[in-house]
């Protein structure tokens, strides 16, 4: 049953930028999904009013039962139930990790405040950083103390708008796996917004894609790999090679392999030793298309022939846009 409802909502900020078009949306209660699009597509514009941060230029947002006002209709805007987190978020400079994590308690009963702020600390594991200020942190730390300072009123929907953007790759991924069983063992609805596909796909297998103010696809990273939507989708997951002579259909470098005579004769013109494999770049010899291949074997050199081959069902094809 689906939990958060967003049905045809649209957002024009003037004339010239439109935001979102007729966008709906459905996820249910306690499923991660990650939004993936293109700067400009709409992802922050859709989360603000979502949350009830922003005023739509149509459409509505419904959280179970509830439905959604936003500024225009409630005096304070925003609700303690939908929590937004995004790159800039601020913590307070001057307040400990466990002060920060403790501010959105204030109005409960002391126990209870304490209770749960050692329940945080524990499951973010930021135990050891509680007196700490969060300049002392570094930025992946700091995000964790801001997430933990949303979980701690128990918000049903937390929306996170590229919320590791400013932090290193190698710290970013491994809090996103962190947070990802964080979030599994709660009962917290996550729509973890990102342009890189990688990130979205630690996070969830479940993936919405929006291009230009619209959802195109939503549905499991298999079926959207395998079946992308349009050509905008399928460049999300990376480079696509063009079949000679069969417009609209493209192969990805990881699905060509190398065979004997039989295959589409290429030459080698370019090597890249990447982390697992090396990626070449041939000239496939009947036609002036040049395709780029995984060497997994890190066999071939430039100026090799070689052969490609690739399965009919690995083909992606779609009508021209
Ligand atoms: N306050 C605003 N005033 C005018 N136009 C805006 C405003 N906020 C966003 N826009 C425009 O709306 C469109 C969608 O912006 P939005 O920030 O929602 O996209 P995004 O996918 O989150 O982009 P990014 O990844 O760059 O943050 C863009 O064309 C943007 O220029």
């Amino acid at each position: 049953m689906s939990y958060l409802k967003v049905s045809e909502v649209s957002k024009r900020y003037d004339a010239a930028s439109v935001a979102l078009e007729d966008f709906s949306l459905q996820v249910k209660r306690g499923g991660v999904v990650s939004m993936v699009g293109e700067s400009g597509s709409g992802k922050s514009s859709l989360l603000r009013i979502i949350a009830g941060l922003e005023v739509q230029s149509a459409g509505v947002v419904h959280l179970g039962d509830q439905k959604i006002l936003n500024p225009a209709q409630k005096l304070v805007p925003g609700y303690d139930e939908i929590q937004l987190i995004h790159q800039e978020y601020k913590l307070y400079p001057n307040s400990t990790v466990e002060e920060n994590i403790a501010r959105p308690l204030l109005l409960y009963d002391k126990d209870y405040q304490k209770e749960r702020t050692e329940e945080i600390l524990k499951l973010l594991s930021l135990e050891t950083f509680r007196d700490k200020k969060p300049r002392q942190l570094s930025g992946g730390q700091q995000q964790k103390v801001a997430i933990g300072r949303a979980l701690s009123i128990e918000p049903e929907v937390l929306l996170l708008d590229e919320p590791f953007s400013s932090v290193d790759v190698i710290q970013k991924r491994e809090l996103i796996e962190e947070l990802k069983g964080i979030f599994d063992s709660l009962e917290v609805t996550v729509i973890f917004v990102t342009h890189d596909v990688d990130d979205a796909l630690l996070m969830s297998e479940e993936l919405l894609i929006i291009q230009k103010g619209k959802l195109v696809q939503q549905g499991n990273v298999r079926e959207v790999f395998r079946k992308p939507a349009n050509e905008y989708v399928a460049r999300l997951f990376g480079y696509l090679n063009p079949i000679p002579g069969k417009k609209g259909s493209y192969v990805r470098p990881s699905e060509v392999r190398f065979t004997t005579e039989n295959g589409l004769k290429a030459n080698v013109v370019k090597q890249q030793f990447l982390l697992h494999y090396n990626l070449l770049t041939v000239k496939l010899a009947d036609s002036s298309a040049f395709w780029r291949v995984d060497d997994p074997s890190r066999t071939f050199e430039v100026g090799n022939e070689v052969f490609l081959a690739y399965e009919k069902e690995q083909l992606i094809q779609f009508e021209q846009e």
